[in-house]
């Protein structure tokens, strides 16, 4: 479980997209909202948009594995497509924020959990890339930059910090964490069988 968080408009969207675009092993978890689209984004694909009425029914019945109210709306992962990716052995990438992230390390699953924070280099460049993103109202931005400190003060509840500056570079560092992880002995489930295999036993 690869959970990507950051004040909103750091880059989580910008990383998640590539590192789908390239990487076979790993499903993107599609959140639910009650937010409306923005333009462009396409519903099952970028976001369920949901109803407050339909999200509120997913809460009852147990169908979120975790949720939260970020800045006004509320957002949630869907468990279903969560517990079969897993239990399919694949990796699960989420792009949700730090109230998600500690649900989540509240769950049995802890132990499959990696955290990765992403800080914008000041916070200047952050309220541009709101901007020049061009996606939401100036009061909206203005509402995410009022939060982003109180985001980024939750850094140290994770397990790796990135500053994404150049684009690139953030990714090669994520592609990093990734491979590393992937590489841990526990994760690694036909290990014990290849070692016995060559050794002959
Ligand atoms: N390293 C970078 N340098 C310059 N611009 C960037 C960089 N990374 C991302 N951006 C741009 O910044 C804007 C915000 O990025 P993005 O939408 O990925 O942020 P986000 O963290 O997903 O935001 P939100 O939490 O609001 O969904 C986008 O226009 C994106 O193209
Ligand atoms: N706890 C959760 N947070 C989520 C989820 N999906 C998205 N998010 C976070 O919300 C903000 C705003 O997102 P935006 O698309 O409106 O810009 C951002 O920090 C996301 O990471 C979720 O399922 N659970």
């Amino acid at each position: 479980m690869f959970v990507l968080s950051s004040p909103s408009g750091a880059g989580k969207t910008t990383m998640s997209r590539a590192l789908m675009a390239e990487d076979n092993e790993i499903t993107m978890s599609v959140s639910a909202t009650t937010r409306r689209p923005r333009p462009g984004e396409v519903d099952g694909v970028d976001y369920y948009f949901v109803s407050p009425d339909q999200f509120q029914s997913m809460v009852q019945e147990n169908a979120l594995l975790e949720w939260a109210t970020v800045f006004g709306n509320r957002y949630g992962t869907p468990r279903a497509p969560v517990e079969a990716a897993l239990a399919a052995g694949r990796d699960v990438l989420f792009d949700i924020d730090w109230q998600g992230t500690q649900q989540l390390q509240q769950t049995d699953a802890a132990s499959d959990l990696v955290r990765v924070f992403i800080l914008p280099p000041t916070l200047a460049e952050l309220e541009r890339r709101l901007t020049s993103r061009n996606t939401d109202h100036p009061d909206v931005i203005a509402g995410r930059m009022a939060r982003a400190r109180d985001e980024i003060s939750h850094w140290g509840e994770y397990d790796y910090i990135l500053v994404n500056d150049d684009a690139e570079t953030c990714l090669n560092e994520i592609r990093a964490i990734l491979k590393a992880e992937r590489l841990r002995r526990k994760r690694q489930l036909g290990l014990a069988g290849f070692v016995r295999g060559m050794l002959g036993e």
